[in-house]
């Protein structure tokens, strides 16, 4: 059985989390202030601890580096009011598991607890992360609070473009404003929308992705808005629709130019009122999500050939950021390369090659029309097929097709 201390000032809550998570199955202990909880773990053994950011006598940060100290490696789970990236960077750089928003959805912290006490993911746990922010940043895509980051990577890139483009999402991702984000395939824009999220006062809450282009207008609806058991044939259960599974976060439309026009009007209520209905149903459902959206073509243009709602527009494009396509951004070429170079080793478990500087050279010549995406698949084959060292004549060899 999974033991639990549950540290807070607060009893209401102490007795809450303690009566819910003991009907799932954990045994709970409480502790009301950070000494108490320090005393504690000294005469039980416990799995892992949630415990409040501003717990009275210690604070949290200390308790858990003083447990630390004491050889004491426990998954530890903030729970906290503050929103904002600041106490959740924080909590990630003191080592904390995960962090979690007061009041606590009590599905996403069983999700958490079963996570962090999972055997594999105890590493996690117990690392102490050293204090810079790209360590943080690693960190935190394993871990549960940043879950929805999982996937997401760095953008790499100091051209004038790239430098513009993180400048952009650095100033519009505190707010709750609606982005889209425009591009040619591979260019990175579901990178951006990442970014976006990660760097929002909803990192942490769900991001969640809809490929419009990949979903059958048929079905559309039903994907976006849920739908209630017996709605249609093959609807033998409830489903919540993607709005809802993001609420309190982010919601991704990606290929919004591929979307329908049926779907169109039907996603533009739901940003015109914030509210949503399941189909089947004619209840409404308020949902609190900022949409990102992503388009490879230009609306501008698909608005004038009938085939976007030009009013879904203008709610979707309160700020846009364009993201340049590789070719416009050669300079970023080597500093990519080197990243994937270093990537893809550590997943296939080896050494990082080394790519010698003419080869570099040349891949930075090279015309990318599938942009980043393209390049790191060449990275890849280059990784594969070579010995340590990628030289000129390999890039020859197996970058054809590019070249
Ligand atoms: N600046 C960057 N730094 C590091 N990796 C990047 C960068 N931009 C893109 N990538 C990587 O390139 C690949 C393609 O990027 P992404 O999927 O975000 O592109 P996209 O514009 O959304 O593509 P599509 O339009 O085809 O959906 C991904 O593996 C992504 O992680």
């Amino acid at each position: 059985m999974t033991n639990v201390l549950v540290v807070d000032s607060e009893r209401s809550i102490r007795n809450t989390l303690k009566e819910r998570l003991e009907y799932e199955g954990f045994r709970v202990e409480t502790a009301e202030t950070g000494s108490e909880a320090a005393d504690k773990t000294e005469k039980s053994t416990y799995d892992i601890v949630l415990c409040d950011i501003n717990v009275p006598d210690t604070g949290a940060f200390d308790l858990l580096d003083s447990l630390r100290a004491n050889g004491k490696s426990l998954p530890f789970i903030m729970l906290s009011s503050q929103k904002g990236t600041e106490p959740v960077v924080n909590s990630m750089r003191h080592g904390a598991y995960d962090y979690i928003l007061k009041p606590i959805n009590l599905n996403k912290l069983l999700e958490s607890i079963r996570s962090a006490t999972e055997p594999k993911n105890q590493n996690h746990a117990t690392t102490v992360a050293a204090a810079s922010t790209e360590t943080v940043a690693r960190k935190s895509s394993a871990a549960p609070a940043l879950r929805a980051n999982r996937g997401a990577t760095e953008l790499i890139g100091s051209s004038r473009a790239m430098v513009s483009v993180k400048r952009l999402i650095e100033k519009v991702a505190p707010s709750d404003a609606r982005v889209l984000i425009s591009g040619a395939n591979g260019t990175g824009k579901e990178l951006v929308a990442h970014r976006l999220h990660e760097q929002s006062l909803r990192a942490g809450q769900p991001f969640i992705e809809v490929n419009c282009a990949a979903i059958p207008s048929e079905l559309i609806e039903s994907e976006l808005f849920g739908h209630e058991k017996g709605s249609f044939t093959s609807a033998n259960k409830q489903h919540k629709g993607k709005f809802e599974q993001a609420d309190g976060g982010t919601l991704f439309l990606d290929e919004i130019g591929d979307m329908s026009l049926s779907a169109q009007a039907k996603v533009l209520r739901a940003l015109q009122e914030n509210r949503i209905s399941r189909v089947g149903s004619d209840k409404d459902i308020t949902v609190n999500v900022r949409v990102v959206a992503a388009t490879n073509k230009n609306l501008l243009h698909e608005i004038e050939m009938g085939n976007f709602r030009e009013d879904l527009y203008h709610r979707l494009s309160v700020i846009i950021i364009p993201v340049p396509p590789l070719r416009e951004r050669r300079e970023d070429i080597p500093s990519l390369a080197h990243h994937f170079v270093e990537k893809i080793c550590a997943e296939y478990g080896q050494k990082p090659k080394v790519i010698e500087k003419d080869a570099l050279a040349a891949l930075s010549q090279m015309e990318w029309s599938g942009n980043i995406r393209e390049l790191r698949n060449v990275i890849e084959r280059l990784i594969i097929l070579c010995d340590n060292n990628i030289t000129l004549e390999d890039v020859k060899t197996y970058a054809q097709g590019v070249l």
